[in-house]
């Protein structure tokens, strides 16, 4: 368990905080948000490697606030690794074992079963210099490992790999943390390792946490339009209610069944459905007209201008051929009000 309670850091050109956080015991959780809003520094501040303004850190129990790194029961894995470049792979493991409680036959069994588990074998007598991108990270999550920490830090150590080897070590985390009930708190950018690994994830914005959720409520249901647009809504729009009817910008949209006082309707550009003029679109069509198409390959992205209101969309790019959508084409637009949220 990891709990953070006002944490503030304060640096020359930058702060932190206040933070609160609470990640589970044996829960994996994902820190996101955009580059520069302080997720490494969080990390940062449960390792010990930065000096805390205010507030208290606890690991598993633990007050660790004015503890050293070693003695916080952390492991951390970096991005570009951080192996030692004039030790072997062994060496590099057995490494941080002589700081915790010595060199002894527990630390060399549990070194064992990770070169085992990590598939790390053949490679210990190897100079890490000579290692791909993904032995590289099992030698540094093994070294992070080695000394049985309580928590587990990962800082973006997915994000130097090429994509065969981040799916690979993706997996290797998720049935590590599955197979050892480890706590793991870590960085990312990419939505996909919050989607695949995460139980709950937070947005970080500016050194301020702004929605905490799983990750699937943040991605349909976020609850700034900041958060709205970092999980890619694209369609954030101005909107109000009128005798029922849910006016965002000046779409007349049928009203969704969210309740409340709301400033902004926000859309995912898969839910706005492009159909050719002359489809019954049922009585949500929207007449509209492309602006524009960029084709991605697998998917297109359009800008459709509707009663002076650029909405966005995604469609395959084989149904955009099919459909033979042109910029400048006409096309009626359909959005289900359950995919609108309102914020
Ligand atoms: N030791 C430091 N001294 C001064 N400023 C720092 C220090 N460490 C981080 N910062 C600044 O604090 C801010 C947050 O940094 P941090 O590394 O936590 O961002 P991040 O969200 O992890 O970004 P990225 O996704 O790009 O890694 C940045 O503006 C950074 O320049």
């Amino acid at each position: 368990m990891i709990r953070i309670e006002n944490l503030s850091v304060r640096l020359p050109g930058f702060s932190l905080g206040p933070v609160d956080l609470c990640v589970e015991e044996g829960e994996f959780f994902c820190l996101l948000g955009p580059t520069g809003s302080g997720k490494t520094l969080i990390l940062e501040s449960v390792a010990g490697l930065v000096r805390v303004s205010h507030g208290r850190i606890m690991v598993s129990d633990r007050n660790v606030t004015g503890l050293p790194p070693e003695r916080r029961g952390v492991g951390i894995v970096y991005q570009d690794c951080a192996l030692f470049p004039h030790l072997s792979v062994e060496k590099n493991i057995h490494y941080g074992l002589r700081y915790h409680n010595g060199v002894n036959s527990d630390g060399h069994v549990r070194c064992r079963d990770l070169v085992e588990r990590l598939g790390l074998a053949h490679l210990l007598s190897r100079s890490v210099t000579t290692l791909s991108g993904g032995e590289k990270q099992r030698v540094a999550l093994a070294r992070a490992l080695a000394t049985a920490p309580s928590v587990l830090l990962l800082d973006e150590p997915l994000a130097a790999l090429d994509p065969c080897f981040r799916e690979e070590i993706r997996d290797l985390f998720r049935s590590l943390h599955s197979e050892t009930g480890i706590t793991v708190l870590m960085v990312t950018h990419d939505f996909t390792d919050a989607h695949t690994l995460a139980q709950r994830v937070a947005i970080l914005h500016d050194g301020r946490i702004e929605q905490t959720g799983s990750a699937d409520t943040v991605f349909r249901k976020p609850a700034t339009t900041f958060v709205a647009d970092f999980v890619g809504m694209q369609n954030v729009l101005p909107a109000r209610v009128e005798s029922g009817i849910l006016i965002v910008d000046g779409l007349n949209l049928a009203m969704p069944a969210e309740n409340g006082h709301h400033s902004f309707a926000a859309i995912r550009p898969e839910h706005v459905h492009v159909l050719p003029k002359s489809h019954d679109a049922g009585e949500e069509g929207i007449p509209g007209r492309i602006r524009s198409i960029v084709n991605q390959g697998l998917f297109a992205e359009l800008a459709v201008e509707a009663s002076g209101v650029t909405v966005k969309a995604v469609m395959l790019t084989s149904s955009l051929m099919e459909n033979e959508f042109r910029q400048g084409g006409q096309v009626s637009l359909r959005i289900d009000p359950a995919d609108v949220h309102l914020i």
